[in-house]
C-alpha cells in the first residue's frame, strides 16, 4: 500500500461530502446560479495565486533537487494554464477589476491557505507537500467523474475540462510519486503530519465548496 492510498482512506469520507455537495451536483446539472459561480471564481484567484506562492516558499525551504523542481515548474504551470484559464473566465463574465479590488477574501478561502502557511512553517516541507495534494488530487476525482456527463453550461463544461486533461493528470501523478517518495523517508511523527495536513486540506476543499454556495462573509 502507497502512503497516498492511506491518506486517500484518510479523507475518503470528506472527498463523498465533496463530490455530492450541491455545488458539484448543479454545476453537473447546469443549475449553478452563474452569481454562485463568480463568487467561487473570484474567491478561487485569491487562493490559486497563494497557492502559486506556496509552491515557490516549499521549494526554497526544501533540498530534494526533485522536490524543488517540481514546485517551481508547478507554479509557472499554475500561472500559465490554471490561473490563465480562469482569465479567460473573468473575461467572458465581465467580472471587471474594479469587482476583483472590491471583494474581500472569505474566511474558508482565507482559512484554507492560513492553514498551508501554517503547516509549512510549523511542521515543515512533507507536511506542506501533504496539504498541497488535495488540491490537485481532488478536483481530478471530481472533474473525471463529471466529465463522464459534462454539463449543460458552457463555462461549467470548460472548468471540468481543465481537470479531466492529460495535463492535469501528469500533474496528479507527479505530486503522488513526489509524496509518496517523501514519506519513505519520513519518521513516524511526520507522517501523521502529513495525514494530518492532508486531512484538513479534504476538510478545506469541502467547505470551499460551501462557502461559495452561501457567498459566504465575515458578518
Ligand atoms: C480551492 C481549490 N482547490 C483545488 C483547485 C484545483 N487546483 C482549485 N482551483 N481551487
Amino acid at each position: 500500500m502507497n502512503f497516498t492510498d492511506r491518506l486517500h482512506e484518510a479523507g475518503k469520507a470528506l472527498w463523498h461530502k465533496s463530490m455530492v455537495h450541491p455545488f458539484i451536483k448543479e454545476l453537473q446539472s447546469g443549475e449553478l446560479p452563474i452569481a454562485t459561480f463568480k463568487f467561487y471564481l473570484l474567491q478561487d484567484r485569491y487562493y490559486l495565486r497563494e497557492f502559486s506562492k506556496l509552491h515557490k516558499l516549499i521549494a526554497a525551504k526544501t533540498d530534494n533537487q526533485e522536490v524543488k523542481e517540481f514546485l517551481l515548474a508547478g507554479a509557472q504551470d499554475l500561472k500559465d494554464v490554471e490561473i490563465s484559464v480562469r482569465g479567460h473566465f473573468f473575461e467572458e463574465l465581465n467580472i471587471t477589476a474594479s469587482e476583483i479590488a472590491e471583494t474581500p477574501v472569505a474566511p474558508t478561502a482565507y482559512n484554507y491557505v492560513n492553514h498551508m502557511h501554517m503547516t509549512l512553517n510549523r511542521s515543515g516541507v512533507k507536511p506542506a507537500v501533504a496539504a498541497l495534494l488535495p488540491c490537485y488530487w481532488l478536483y481530478q476525482e471530481i472533474g473525471e467523474k463529471m466529465a463522464e456527463k459534462g454539463s449543460p453550461v458552457s463555462y461549467y463544461q470548460e472548468w471540468i475540462d481543465t481537470y479531466d486533461g492529460e495535463w492535469y493528470g501528469a500533474n496528479v501523478a507527479k505530486m503522488l510519486h513526489l509524496t509518496n517518495s517523501l514519506a519513505e523517508s519520513a519518521t513516524n511523527e511526520e507522517l501523521e503530519q502529513m495525514q494530518t495536513a492532508f486531512v484538513r486540506s479534504s476538510y478545506y476543499e469541502l467547505q470551499f465548496w460551501q462557502m461559495a454556495y452561501e457567498k459566504q462573509d465575515w458578518k
